[in-house]
């Protein structure tokens, strides 16, 4: 079970609805990745006019919790601001916060994010701030009361994978608190690979909405991050330098 703040889950694949060929395409691979939460830029809803194009109308939306992100969002101020637009227009108390800091990478700005999952807490939201894979910043974010720490393995859309999974391990060791992988995901492998790590979740768009085939990638992911947590659960055997005989022959009458 997946549990962030009062909700429980039993997929730990967070699946971002953006992108997709069309909206067959991304009902269907939504299906077969069998998500529970959804995740959509505030921004991009048509909340005001109903007769524009809704992105999510091929969705039963009522089977997922939305996870509004604030995308767009360049300060504190603009990430609260579109949190209690989502609040107020019905979707959902959870959040992501993503206060990005740079157009050309897309990172998000660390002062920023701290302030605004501070606010937003304050309010009653579910606070999950996208971060940097920075150690420090997600213990800050944790400490604020944050209900899950949500760091990049690589930058969004890049599709690089995990670029640096000594401080995802880090991050992870410390976090008493969910931490979800989010954003760079690029093959079912680097899933299985954060999960593996001990991470709670992934979180994941372009690699399912970009692919040659999205569903079959959002069935592969599924199943990537499932095996990826039973082996995090079975435990690995420890790496030794040199090798050990799979059939050991101590005891046995065998020269
Ligand atoms: C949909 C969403 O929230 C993205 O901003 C997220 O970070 C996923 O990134 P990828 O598209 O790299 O999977």
């Amino acid at each position: 079970m997946l549990k962030i703040g009062s909700y429980e889950f039993s997929s730990r694949l967070l699946l971002g609805t953006g992108k997709y060929p069309d909206f067959d395409v991304q009902k269907e691979a939504v299906d077969v990745s069998e998500t529970e939460i959804l995740t959509f830029s505030v921004r991009r809803m048509n909340i005001f006019d109903a007769n524009q194009p809704n992105f999510l109308e091929k969705l039963d939306v009522g089977k997922y919790t939305l996870l509004p992100n604030t995308a767009g969002a360049k300060t504190a101020e603009e990430a609260v601001r579109i949190a209690k637009l989502a609040k107020a227009s019905g979707l959902c108390d959870m959040i992501k916060v993503e206060v990005i800091g740079c157009q050309k990478t897309l990172l998000p700005d660390p002062l920023e994010t701290l302030k605004a999952s501070e606010e937003l807490l304050k309010e009653g939201f579910t606070v999950l701030p996208y971060t940097s894979d920075d150690v420090l910043l997600a213990k800050r974010l944790e400490e604020l009361g944050c209900h899950a720490i949500m760091p990049g393995a690589s930058p969004i859309g890049s599709g690089q994978g995990i670029v640096n999974p000594l401080n995802l391990r880090f991050i992870i060791e410390q976090s008493t608190v969910p931490v979800i992988v989010d954003a760079g995901i690029g093959v079912p492998s680097d899933a299985a690979m954060a999960m593996e790590l001990g991470a709670d979740g992934v979180l994941l768009n372009t690699a399912v909405s970009g692919a040659k085939d999205p569903v079959k990638m959002a069935q592969a992911m599924k199943l990537a991050i499932e095996a990826g947590r039973l082996g995090f659960e079975a435990g690995r055997i420890p790496k030794k330098r040199y090798a050990t005989a799979s059939s050991p022959t101590e005891g046995m009458s065998v020269s």
